[in-house]
């Protein structure tokens, strides 16, 4: 019998209307869905996306930042939406806000009401394993440790580097954080788009660093550099920590590119749904 571990994965899609009729055409419901908060957006979106997904089926986990939250009465508000359409899990992280909406300047804060407020739901928070390009490690670290007891889980930053990820994992160890980790990756997005989301959303030393590796890589054997296959970095990072029991699964940064994720979803080294469906969906569900 083979001991080849198998993961789970959760796909972070943005809240748009062809979303919700193009999604479960590819990936069928109870798949797990993560559901970015833009800072154009508004949280608004994000909670009227969520409820409209769980309704669909799908494990549904919104993302809350902090910074474009308005007030403490909003929050009850979209706390009670959420729960009343079925929805346990949370990500909660500060997000790109310049100007904070409200009194929540960073997800601490935040993290402290969910908990006051409606203590059922479980909640992820951000980890960073190569770092942030404008917080220094110092507040990284006190941010971490501020929120770790009160969290379930932590979803990475987009990160193209399977050992910068394993090391981070041994890092959390020695430093007592037990949280179970979504591993961050991107899915399968073009190249341009890539390193512009990237260098404004601060993933820059990532992304040069993958120049050099995994990324040029997968790009020169595939012929391809219009598309970046994350297979191979999956691989790299399943091969490093599968076995972890840190590791909760992979967290795949879909950017809504939906039409070439079937052929990703159906190579990953997921769990395979006990049994199938009669028109089975790809094998990436929980
Ligand atoms: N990893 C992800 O998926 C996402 C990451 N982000 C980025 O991560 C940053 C940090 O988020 P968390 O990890 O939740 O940090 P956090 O809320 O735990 O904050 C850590 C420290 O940085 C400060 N800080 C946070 N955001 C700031 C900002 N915009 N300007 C000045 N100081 C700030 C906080 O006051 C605190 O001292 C966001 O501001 C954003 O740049 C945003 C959305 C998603
Ligand atoms: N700093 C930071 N902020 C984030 O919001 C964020 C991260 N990092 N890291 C990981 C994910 C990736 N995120 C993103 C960010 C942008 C798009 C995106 O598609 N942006 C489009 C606009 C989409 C729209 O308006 O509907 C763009 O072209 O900017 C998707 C996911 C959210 N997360």
């Amino acid at each position: 019998m083979s001991t080849e571990p198998v993961a789970s994965v959760r796909l972070e899609v943005v809240p748009s209307a062809e979303l919700l009729s193009q999604l479960p055409l590819i990936y069928k419901a109870p798949g797990s869905l993560s559901v970015t908060c833009l800072p154009h957006h508004g949280p608004a979106r994000t909670v009227a996306a969520s409820i409209e997904l769980a309704q669909l089926g799908y494990h549904t986990v919104p993302h809350l930042a902090a910074r474009s939250i308005a007030s403490q009465a909003e929050l009850r508000s979209f706390l009670g939406q959420l729960r009343d359409a079925g929805i346990s899990e949370l990500f909660l992280v500060a997000g790109d806000r310049r100007t904070p909406a409200g009194s929540y300047s960073w997800s601490g804060q935040l993290l402290e009401d969910v908990k006051a407020f409606s203590p059922e739901f479980s909640v992820g928070i951000a980890g960073y394993p190569e770092g942030h390009p404008v917080l220094g490690t110092a507040d990284l670290t006190r941010s971490l440790d501020a929120k770790a007891a009160m969290a379930s889980s932590m979803v990475t930053q987009m990160c193209f580097s399977a050992d910068a990820i394993s090391d981070y994992l041994a890092t959390l160890r020695s430093s007592g954080v037990e949280l179970p980790v979504w591993v961050g990756v991107p899915g399968p997005v073009s190249i341009k788009k890539l390193l512009a989301l990237g260098a404004r959303l601060g993933v820059g030393r990532s992304l040069k660093l993958a120049r050099g590796t995994g990324l040029a890589r997968a790009l020169w054997r595939r012929g391809d550099f219009l598309h970046y296959d994350s297979n191979r970095l999956i691989r790299e990072i399943h091969e490093r920590i599968g076995h972890d029991p840190l590791f909760a699964g992979f967290h795949v940064y879909t950017f809504n590119n939906l039409h070439r994720l079937p052929g990703m979803l159906g190579s990953l080294p997921v769990r395979k749904p006990r049994a199938l469906p009669a028109n089975p969906a790809y094998p990436a569900t929980i």
